[in-house]
């Protein structure tokens, strides 16, 4: 069976075209430009989202040559847009997950927040859709309809109204243990009179597409970071991989229960296959290839190349807490911003870049410490996946950080891959779970260099930081 998957993300759309025997015998990429307003407002032109995800679809089509059995969709998660119904017609930007605009929602909201996090596992905050799609109401359009773009890529492809499973368990509107909308969450966002998609599987087929031809089943549909966590084979409980895309997104499988954490992550569906849900705790780290092109605009490098070669001299004194669209799990701080303490005359552009590099390592640290509270166990391998993988001096600072082996996934299409093989189990009732996915391969391998003391030397220095910088915004 061979699928079309497409990975339709923050900073650009990725279509595979993948044979059980042959592998990936067609790619195609084709970038998104989200655009950063002053106000913390991060947009997306969500007829360059479909453009991407058709003109994707074709060159990887066409780069393989052949024909396929299915089209697979994995989907950014929390991104939201308006729309017309009976046209497809957008009626607003897309408000990306990454847009911070609706934290006034959030805070009116405050005195229900046990309720809420309760029920769905997530965190009171703007990064989840349901605030975004009432931030959308209040302030953008009263028509249409309000959902996060999966729902409204997959009517393009289908003609169809639905939602994974996953990407519903991202909103703040679901009950996380039935897996159904919650009429009581709704109300309290104002979105108790919305037309709702239907909430379907990830194995499920949810109809056709002619987008690309003749018409092919369309069923694989997921969240990115959950198809990565089925890419890398975390199918047991305790196992964890961390993405490093856009931002960095560290999930961990519970098995068969969402257990709440009580630290700060978030509890999401990892994934609906076969009728049996899975669960994962995650935490994200806001800004990783965010922070990287940052790094980029102001001049401190002209490329993600220069990343290795630039900090190989260390960070020196300087120690950096990279918050450049807030901090995410476990501080829950989308006013934080970056910060660089200890920087003096002999300071080198090398030192700066070090610092941010050993600043995300460090927030990785932080959830880790929180997965291995939450679950009560030490993480006993970290696999991870994504662009910023071919750092090896992030790599390693991570590894040095967490204090956990690292294992580099040989692949750079893991969610399009995990996507592929939902996509598989759609069309393919027969198919079992472990079959889908297959054994992941591995790139590379990085072993802590530092001593425990030393790593939480630095940790406790850096957190101290971290904390002043949040005190003072207060
Ligand atoms: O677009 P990506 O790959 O950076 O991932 C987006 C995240 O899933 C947002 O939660």
């Amino acid at each position: 069976m061979t699928v079309l998957a497409i990975d339709q993300g923050t900073s650009g759309t990725k279509a595979i075209v993948v044979d059980p025997s042959d592998g990936v015998v067609g790619i195609a990429e084709v970038p998104v430009h989200p655009v950063y307003l002053g106000d913390g407002g991060v947009e997306q032109d969500p007829q360059e989202l479909l453009e991407s995800v058709l003109a994707a679809g074709h060159q990887a089509l066409s780069a393989a040559g052949r024909s396929v059995d299915v089209i697979s969709l994995a989907n950014q998660g929390e991104t939201v847009l308006a729309w017309d119904p009976a046209t497809g017609r957008p009626l607003s930007q897309a408000v990306v997950w990454q847009d911070g605009r609706a934290a006034g929602i959030c805070a009116e909201l405050e005195s229900q927040r046990e309720l809420i996090e309760g029920r769905t596992g997530l965190a009171l905050e703007a990064y989840f859709s349901a605030p975004k799609l009432a931030w959308l109401r209040r302030n953008v359009t009263n028509e249409g309809v309000v959902t996060t773009t999966d729902a409204w890529l997959l009517r393009q492809l289908t003609g169809e109204f639905v939602t994974d499973v996953t990407t519903a368990s991202r909103s703040l509107v679901l009950d996380l243990d039935r897996r159904t909308w919650d009429p009581e969450l709704l109300e309290l966002f104002a979105l108790g009179n919305e037309p709702l998609p239907r909430i379907v599987a990830c194995d499920e087929v949810i109809g056709e597409s002619s987008a690309f031809g003749a018409p092919i089943p369309v069923g694989g549909q997921v969240v990115d970071q959950q198809a990565a966590l089925f890419a890398q084979g975390c199918l047991e409980a305790g196992q964890a991989k961390c993405t490093f895309g856009t931002g960095a997104f560290l999930l961990v499988n519970t098995g068969e229960t969402g257990p709440r954490s009580g630290n700060g992550l978030t509890t999401s569906v990892a994934w609906t296959l076969r009728d049996q849900t899975a669960y994962c705790l995650d935490g994200q780290v806001f800004t990783v290839a965010s922070a990287v092109r940052w790094l980029t605009d102001v001049g401190l490098i002209s490329a993600p190349t220069d990343l290795d070669p630039l900090s190989a001299d260390g960070a020196g004194d300087v120690l950096c807490i990279p918050a450049l669209a807030g901090l995410a799990a476990p501080w829950w701080r989308g006013d934080a911003r970056a910060t660089f303490t200890g920087v003096g005359l002999a300071t080198t552009r090398g030192n700066l870049v070090a610092s941010v590099l050993q600043g995300i390592a460090a927030q990785i640290a932080e959830l880790v410490a929180v997965v291995e509270q939450d679950t009560g166990e030490p993480l006993q391998l970290l696999r991870v996946d994504g662009g910023l993988t071919r750092s090896k001096a992030l790599m390693q600072a991570t590894a040095d950080l967490c204090q956990v082996p690292i294992e580099v996934y040989s692949s750079p299409h893991a969610t399009a891959l995990g996507a592929a093989a939902m996509g598989r189990l759609a069309i393919d009732r027969s198919l079992s779970v472990g079959d889908a996915v297959g054994t992941a391969g591995i790139s590379g391998r990085y072993q802590p260099q530092w001593g425990a003391d030393r790593a939480a030397d630095f940790l406790n220095r850096w957190h101290d930081v971290a904390g002043r910088n949040l005190e003072e915004k207060q």
